[in-house]
């Protein structure tokens, strides 16, 4: 397919998922399938764009005057992809599968809206009821914070300190482009991909299936730090999903001690069980139930509640969401994470630990839902979260935001954005 092609596919998915409110992921594959001559550069080349044209909406739709699949798909090529209107015209001259070039009207509007500064509301590319949670979380930055959660992510991988240090990781991935992160000590990097390319599928290799890393960002290996589990100690995961955060504990614990893999909804730990086994991970158990969870009361060093959020902090990686994103879910979240945090802290024994985390930036998920657990529940007291962050990250103070609470962001901290408390039963 050449450009032309790829161009007028992105809009029909674009189309697709605002007509059927669907997963871009979804639209996308259901693309693939009924189109079966399309081959992995096409896709990866279509995934971009329509990726581009949901992280840069606001500011596609600014720059049409109008945010119909057509003016996002152009918007993407104009704002990501580096291309001019020129560059776009002449690239999809004499394709008979590319969509009807610019015209005139749209050419005259782009002129303008091109040479013209965005204002902070556009260039925020963020939902209009969003942009005061923002404001109130970052300060006068907060338009450039948005604008960095509506960039191209990087790749973000752990290497799996049961299995290597991070230079074999490194060495074995030479290829890749990858690098050391700049933050967590077992992070690798790879850079955000431009234009039409793709990520290496790091997956399919021999140091994935060895177990030698997991695929984590950066930030969720920070906060996994940061949570500060060692070998010997017991280890609530309570909303452990699909064990992201458990393995990295593992880690951390040098497969010492003991952590207990719990969620609310059981089939969410199903792909544990396989993750545990490539990882070498020997101290993780899944505690499900209520039987299984009972005897640990009062008893545990660390609980960390990686709750349920509105995933403010991963919009890079899945923009759709952010268009769908509704006052009402963020309200319904904030009540879900306080009950969590009061069923979560009876397991805590006096002197651990209840770390709270959210891949969330809005304050209301994180530093004003920890103030109001600590207002509810009496026996908790706020870490020094200045020195804890100095302690696991030297040389790095003055990267994250720190009160109560440590935030990290795309803007910030070069992750997404996530969201750290440390509260220590007294
Ligand atoms: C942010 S995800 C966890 C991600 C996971 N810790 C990781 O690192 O891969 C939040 C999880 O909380 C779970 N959850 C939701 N309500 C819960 C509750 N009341 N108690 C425990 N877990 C809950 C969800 O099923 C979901 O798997």
């Amino acid at each position: 397919m050449r450009m032309g092609g790829r161009l007028a596919a992105a809009m029909e998915v674009l189309a697709d998922i605002d007509g059927r409110q669907r997963p871009a992921a979804e639209a996308l594959r259901d693309w693939g399938g009924a189109h079966r001559f399309a081959g992995g550069g096409d896709r990866a080349a279509i995934g971009n764009i329509v990726y581009d044209a949901l992280r840069r909406r606001r500011s596609a739709g600014w720059l049409f005057d109008g945010d119909s699949p057509r003016a996002l798909a152009f918007g993407a090529l104009l704002l990501e992809w580096g291309e001019t209107p020129d560059a776009i015209n002449a690239m999809l001259d004499g394709d008979k599968f590319a969509p009807p070039p610019l015209e005139e009207d749209e050419l005259r509007i782009l002129r303008e809206r091109l040479a013209a500064d965005m204002p902070d509301e556009v260039r925020a590319d963020c939902p209009d009821w969003s942009a005061p949670l923002l404001r109130s979380a970052f300060g006068e930055n907060w338009a450039d914070e948005a604008a960095a959660l509506a960039r191209r992510p990087p790749l973000d991988l752990r290497a799996n300190l049961l299995k290597c240090e991070r230079d074999t990781l490194l060495a074995a991935l030479s290829a890749t482009g990858a690098d050391a992160t700049g933050i967590a000590p077992h992070g690798v990097r790879i850079a955000p991909i431009e234009g039409s390319g793709r990520h290496p599928n790091v997956q399919a290799g021999e140091a994935f299936a060895e177990g030698r890393f997991e695929v984590q960002d950066e930030g969720s290996q920070i906060v996994s730090e940061l949570a500060g589990a060692r070998p010997g100690m017991q280890v609530l995961d309570y909303c452990a999903g699909a064990g992201g955060k458990s393995l990295a504990l593992s880690a951390a614990m040098r497969n010492q001690g003991q952590i207990f893999a719990h969620d609310a909804l059981k089939p969410r730990l199903a792909p544990i069980v396989e993750r545990i086994k490539r990882a070498g991970s020997r101290n993780i158990q899944i505690a499900a139930g209520a039987s299984e969870l009972g005897p640990l009361e009062d008893r545990m060093d660390i609980v960390l509640v990686d709750a349920p959020c509105t995933g403010s902090g991963t919009w890079r990686r899945r923009p759709d969401t952010k268009w769908r994103l509704t006052r009402q879910q963020l309200d319904a979240r904030i009540a879900e994470q306080a009950e969590i945090l009061d069923m979560a802290a009876r397991y805590v024994k006096p002197g651990g630990l209840l770390a709270y985390v959210t891949c969330s930036v809005f304050a209301e998920e994180n530093g004003e839902q920890a103030e109001a657990f600590l207002e509810r529940v009496p026996g908790f007291t706020p870490q020094d979260h200045a020195a804890l962050w100095k302690h696991h990250f030297p040389g790095q103070e003055g990267r994250a935001g720190i009160g109560m609470g440590v935030s990290l962001s795309p803007g910030r901290t070069g992750t997404d954005g996530f969201y750290f408390c440390a509260l220590r039963r007294t």
